[in-house]
């Protein structure tokens, strides 16, 4: 069987995903909530395009980064290698599938086995569809997606804010919802380059994880301390 060429700089120990891989313990009305496109045409879901190829995204490049004043620096962030346009489809995000909400559909831990694995500590997992109880988690396995960093922080933003978005979007290649990276659309004030480059070539993407995520850290790190006294 051929094998998926890897995108450069892509990390040894973590499955490359060209696929979508999925949880074991979906269930039959996940999988058909998975499948059902919504009909809500005043509001369609943006489309991946079908002649869209699996594999390393041409349009990016996973790089270290090396920068100190970077908040990820030691870690990698995705970075253009195209002018990208505005609102345009960078990416899927690809991540296993899971249940969303604990314990996961997991199976409880026999007395002396490992604790099951807890998609709620993940900083890769995000929300599909929250009414089916549907998640995608790319931090045991994934694509180039997994690495967008979140704006804050990040140099060179000039105070601007993130240049990318995650959408859901429907896949017509496996007849499913999935998450996706999109360029931010230009706004109506956009003048001269911006309204036809969103994010410029050698521009790391950035979205906004949202507040709750990092409150979510704050706490967790407040928890942290206090166990450590
Ligand atoms: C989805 S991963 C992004 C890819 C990650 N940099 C890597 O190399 O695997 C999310 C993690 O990246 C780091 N990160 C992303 N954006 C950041 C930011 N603005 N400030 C600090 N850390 C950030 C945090 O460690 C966060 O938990």
């Amino acid at each position: 069987m051929p094998t998926t060429p890897l995108p450069v700089n892509w990390p040894s120990h973590i499955p490359y995903l060209a696929r979508p891989a999925y949880s074991p313990y979906l269930a039959p009305t996940h999988l058909q909530a998975l499948r059902t496109r919504p009909a809500d045409a005043s509001d369609p879901l943006p489309e991946i395009p079908r002649h869209l190829k699996p594999g390393p995204c041409p349009s990016v490049r996973i790089t270290p980064i090396t920068d100190p004043n970077h908040p990820a620096h030691g870690q990698a962030g995705l970075f253009a290698t195209r002018d990208l346009a505005p609102g345009e489809l960078i990416l899927p995000y690809l991540g296993e599938i899971h249940i969303g909400t604990p314990p996961f559909g997991l199976p409880p831990a026999a007395a002396d086995g490992d604790a099951p694995y807890d998609y709620g500590g993940s900083d890769y997992d995000l929300w599909l569809d929250r009414d089916a109880d549907l998640a995608v988690d790319a931090a045991r396995m994934g694509n180039e997606a997994r690495f967008v960093n979140d704006y804050r922080g990040a140099p060179g933003r000039g105070g601007k804010k993130a240049n990318a978005e995650f959408r859901v979007a429907w896949d017509p290649r496996t007849g499913e919802r999935c998450m996706a990276v999109f360029v931010l659309t230009a706004g109506k004030r956009a003048t001269g380059r911006a309204r036809t480059v969103g994010i410029a070539r050698g521009e790391e993407i950035l979205v906004s994880y949202g507040r709750g995520f990092w409150q979510g850290r704050r706490e967790e790190a407040e928890v942290g301390d206090a166990d450590a006294v």
